[in-house]
Order: structure tokens, then sequence, then C-alpha cells
């Protein structure tokens, strides 16, 4: 399981957990400006935006799983499987591969807005990018700096939600999601009254009562429930470094720790990483589960005029400073 966020602090930031019992070779890659991104079927680009996020290259092919490109425009692939259901290729539309579809839109687009526009035509086909690497079954959160959409195209269609909390998990499709909020109408960061019944005073005994019945457990729904209730909440920081700690702390009120997600065969589904993009500055930060050192690769630092890819192996080894 995943889980999407946005976040407003000093500068706007977009970012996820990925949440999963193996890892696929995952790199930071960027992706400049005159990198030839080949479509199947759609026209190809020769040049596009500039982009930034995690990705799995396979034959200098950029395979993102969550990015950003120097418009400020994110988007984050999560897996949504059972219900998402991708196309033949058809008439009269474009037909996007579900793995082209984060280059597709990040390498036009500026905005939600112009996406928008862009999914009415789209149609999202099932399309495999190789034998090795079948269609993932995904939906999409997708966020400028005032906006954020879920994605889903299931039997019935193509489906583009308004997502007004800017938080995306998994299973099942996001009006569900919407709705268990109202579920937890009640809970608050604040001491809430004793209202159990008249004539019983019950005593507010600990802080944080207020917040009694949130979810804690590692379900998708859960995980909504609980990283936006963090993230609605979270103060708006005021410089870099205490936002960036800000995000990292939601994603990490739903991460998932080695043991708690039994996938069989001695697996356990983990939080491999957490990354955190200043979308304004084109700044990718991440975290892997070993390392809670942040660790920040910059755009802005590549030569974006460029046409080949460049990709930054994770640092996946604890960092620890001894302090004596
Ligand atoms: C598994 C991940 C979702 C995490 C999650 O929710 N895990 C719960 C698993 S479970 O539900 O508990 O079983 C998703 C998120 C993004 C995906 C990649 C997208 C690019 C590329 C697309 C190609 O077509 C296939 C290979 C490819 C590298 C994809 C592999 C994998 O699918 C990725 C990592």
């Amino acid at each position: 399981m995943c889980t999407a966020a946005t976040y407003t602090g000093k500068d706007h930031y977009f970012g996820r957990n990925l949440d999963l019992e193996l890892s696929y070779n995952e790199s930071v890659t960027v992706t400049p400006r005159k990198f030839p991104l080949k479509f199947r079927q759609v026209h190809d680009m020769n040049e596009h935006f500039a982009i930034i996020g995690m990705a799995t290259v396979v034959d200098d092919y950029p395979l993102y799983y969550d990015a950003t490109n120097e418009k400020g425009l994110s988007m984050a692939g999560l897996n949504f499987p059972g219900n998402a259901d991708y196309k033949e290729p058809a008439e009269d539309v474009d037909n996007v591969a579900s793995f082209e579809l984060i280059p597709w839109i990040l390498g036009q687009c500026e905005t939600v807005a112009d996406v928008r526009k862009l999914l009415a035509k789209i149609n999202i086909t099932n399309v495999e990018f190789s034998e090795q690497f079948p269609p993932s079954p995904l939906h999409w959160m997708i966020s400028d700096k005032n906006e954020s959409i879920t994605v889903e195209q299931t039997k019935a269609g193509l489906n583009v939600y308004d997502n007004p909390v800017g938080i995306m998990t998994n299973n099942p499709e996001f009006p569900f999601q919407m709705f268990t909020l109202n579920n937890y109408r009640r809970v608050s960061p604040k001491p809430v009254a004793s209202t159990f019944a008249d004539g019983l005073e019950l005593d507010e005994y600990t802080r944080g009562m207020g917040s009694m019945g949130l979810p804690g457990d590692l379900s998708s729904n859960s995980r909504f429930v609980k990283a936006t209730f963090t993230k609605l909440n979270a103060p708006k920081m005021a410089d870099e470094n205490t936002s960036v700690s800000q995000f990292f702390h939601i994603l990490g009120s739903v991460e998932q720790q080695k043991g708690c997600c039994d996938v069989g065969n001695g697996k356990f589904e983990f939080t491999i990483y957490s990354s955190c993009c200043n979308v304004d500055r084109g700044i990718y930060y991440y975290r892997t589960y070993d390392n809670s050192q942040i660790t920040a690769v910059d755009m802005h630092k590549e030569d974006l005029d460029s046409a080949a890819l460049k990709s930054y192996k994770l640092i996946e080894e604890q960092q620890i400073f001894a302090q004596n």
C-alpha cells in the first residue's frame, strides 16, 4: 500500500510513501527537456518540461512512480488492484499506456486545469512496457500548487475526482474514501467536551483525547483518514527545513514498520521510501526504511537542456552521526 500527500509550508510540497515488500531498483531520476520521450501510440516529444522523480529506468526509459515537473505539477501512481481497468487502444482518443501517463502529462502540462483538458480525451491502455514489466493496476493523484485531483480508470470508465484534501491511498475508489471522513467528524486536535451522557461528567485524564477514534491500523482507508487528519491540522511552517520535516512527519503518521503487515513467505510490506518534493524549487528529498537521514536531489543543479537521463542511486544505509 502507499500514501501520497501535498502540503503547503514555506513552499508547496508533494510526496508519497512507497510501501511494498520488494524494490524495483528505483532511483531519483531527472528527465531533462531534450530527452526524447517516445510513446507507443501518441506523438513523441523531443522537447518537453523537465521532470524529477522516483523511477525504475529500463532500456533508457524512466518508469516513474511519482514525479514533479519544472512548473511544479506533480503526479504519483499508487496501487489500485482489482479496480484499475486499462482498455484496448481505441479510435479518436489519445491512447496512453499506464506506464506512459506520468511523462505524457508532466511533459506538457503546467497546471491541473491543463491536465483536465488532456484527460478529457485520454484512454489509458493496457499496452505493456515489456514482458518483464507488465501493466501495474494504478490510480493517480495529480497536484499543482492550488489543487489536486484523483484519476481512476475503472470498468465504468475514466473518472477524474476533485481531491480537496490532497491525500490519496489505495482501494477502494476515491469517493468512498472521502465519504468515510464523515465517520470521524467528531475527531479533533483540540480537547473535547464531555458529551457522553447528561449527568455523567467524564474526565479528560490525558492530552490527545480529541483524536480518540482516529484509526491506527495499516489498511488503505485507515491510512487515508489518519494522513488526512495529520495533514489538514499541520501548521504552516515558515522555512524550508521545518516544512520538509513536517512533511515527513505527515507521511510518518502512516508509515509501515516491518512486521506489521505480513504478506506471506516470511515477507513484510514496509515503507521502502518516503519522498517530499519542493515543487517550487524542484528539489526531491527522500528517506528510505534504513536511512533516516534526508537526502536531496536538486533538478536545477543538472543541465536541464541536455538529452540524457540522470539517475541517483538511493543511499539506503543508515547514516548515524556519532556525537562523542
Ligand atoms: C507497487 C507500487 C505501488 C505500491 C503499493 O501500493 N504496494 C502495495 C502492493 S499490494 O497492493 O499490497 O499487493 C507501484 C507504484 C508505481 C509502480 C511502478 C510504476 C512504473 C512501472 C510501470 C510498469 O507497468 C510496471 C513496473 C513499474 C516500475 C511499476 C512497479 C510497481 O507497480 C509500482 C512501484
